[in-house]
C-alpha cells in the first residue's frame, strides 16, 4: 500500500484513443499549486470538460465517514468506495459532486475531510476503483454527444500525467514553492497569510503532500511532462502559461 507510482506504472493507451480528434489535458501538482483554479479556467477557455479527481477522493472520504466505515480498515474502505454512487458534473463553469442524491460539493471541502482524505487516497484498492472511473470520464468526453461535444477534457490531480492518462495530448506538472502554496491556502481559508494563518494551514498542505507522496509522484515531472512553475505568477498569468503549453504541444487554441 505504500509503493509510489513510478512512470513505469502506466496503463497502455487504449486502441483508437488518439484518432478521435478530442484533446485530453492532464495536470498534476502538489496541494495549493493552483491545479483546480487553473484547470477550470483553461477548460472553459478551450471549451473542454473539467474533472477534479481530488474531489473524487474527497467524496470517497465523505461517503466512508457518512457510512460509519472505519478509515483504518482498508478492506472495508475499498468495499464502501466500490459501492459509492458518485456522480461528477464536468462543466468547468459549474462543476458538481453528488453522492446519490446528496450534493457534497460543500461538505468535501471541510477541514474534517481535508485532514482525513489521505487515509483513503493511500488505499491502493480505492485508487484502482477511482482511476477506473476517471478513465471512463475522460473517454466519455471523446464522444461527440458529450458536454464538450467530443472536444475533450482537462483532468487534474496527482497521478493523471503518469497513471490515469499517460497518453494525454498535453501533460503538465503545475508547481509552486511551498511558501507560495502555504500563503495561497492561508489566504483562501483565513483571509490573510500572516504567520498564524500559515501555521494553521500547514497540515492541509505539507503533511497531506507528504502522505499522498507515498502513493503518487507529483513533485518531479515524468518524461514528456512539461513543468509550469507558478510561484511568481498570478492566477491569470498561470492560466496563460498553461494554455501556451497546450497550444504548443497540441495545436489547440481558444
Ligand atoms: N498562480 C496563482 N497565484 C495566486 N494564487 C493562486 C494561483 N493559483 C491558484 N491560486 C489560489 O490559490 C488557492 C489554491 O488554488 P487551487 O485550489 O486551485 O490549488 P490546488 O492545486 O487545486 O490545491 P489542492 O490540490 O489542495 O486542491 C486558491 O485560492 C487559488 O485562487
Ligand atoms: N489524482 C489524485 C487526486 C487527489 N488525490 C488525493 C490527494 C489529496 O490529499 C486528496 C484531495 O485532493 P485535492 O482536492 O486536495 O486536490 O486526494 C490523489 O491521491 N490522486
Amino acid at each position: 500500500m505504500t509503493s509510489p507510482d513510478s512512470p513505469t506504472d502506466v496503463t497502455a493507451p487504449t486502441e483508437g484513443q488518439a484518432s478521435t480528434g478530442a484533446v485530453t489535458v492532464a495536470i498534476d501538482g502538489p496541494s495549493g499549486s493552483g491545479k483546480s483554479s487553473v484547470s477550470k479556467a483553461a477548460a472553459q477557455r478551450l471549451g473542454l470538460a473539467y474533472l477534479d479527481t481530488g474531489a473524487m477522493y474527497r467524496a470517497a472520504t465523505w461517503w466512508c465517514l457518512d457510512q460509519a466505515v472505519d478509515l483504518t480498515d482498508a478492506d472495508a474502505v475499498a468495499a464502501a468506495v466500490r459501492a459509492m454512487p458518485l456522480v461528477m458534473g464536468v462543466d468547468p463553469a459549474a462543476p458538481t459532486v453528488h453522492v446519490g442524491e446528496t450534493d457534497v460539493a460543500g461538505p468535501i471541502r471541510t477541514t474534517e475531510i481535508s485532514t482525513a482524505v489521505s487515509a483513503v487516497a493511500t488505499n491502493l484498492a480505492v485508487r484502482d476503483e477511482l482511476r477506473r472511473l476517471q478513465r471512463a470520464e475522460i473517454d466519455a468526453q471523446r464522444d461527440p454527444s458529450s458536454l464538450s461535444q467530443g472536444r475533450g477534457m482537462v483532468a487534474e490531480g496527482r497521478d493523471i500525467t503518469t497513471v490515469v492518462a499517460p497518453d494525454a495530448d498535453a501533460r503538465i506538472l503545475l508547481t509552486a514553492s511551498e511558501e507560495s502554496r502555504l500563503a495561497r491556502r492561508a489566504r483562501e481559508l483565513h483571509g490573510d497569510a500572516d504567520a498564524a494563518s500559515v501555521a494553521a494551514t500547514r497540515d492541509q498542505v505539507v503533511r497531506r503532500d507528504a502522505d499522498d507522496s507515498t502513493v503518487s509522484q507529483f513533485t518531479v515531472a515524468a518524461d514528456g511532462v512539461v513543468t509550469v512553475d507558478s510561484s511568481d505568477l498570478d492566477l491569470e498569468q498561470t492560466v496563460d502559461a498553461v494554455l501556451a503549453v497546450i497550444a504548443q504541444v497540441t495545436g489547440t487554441h481558444e
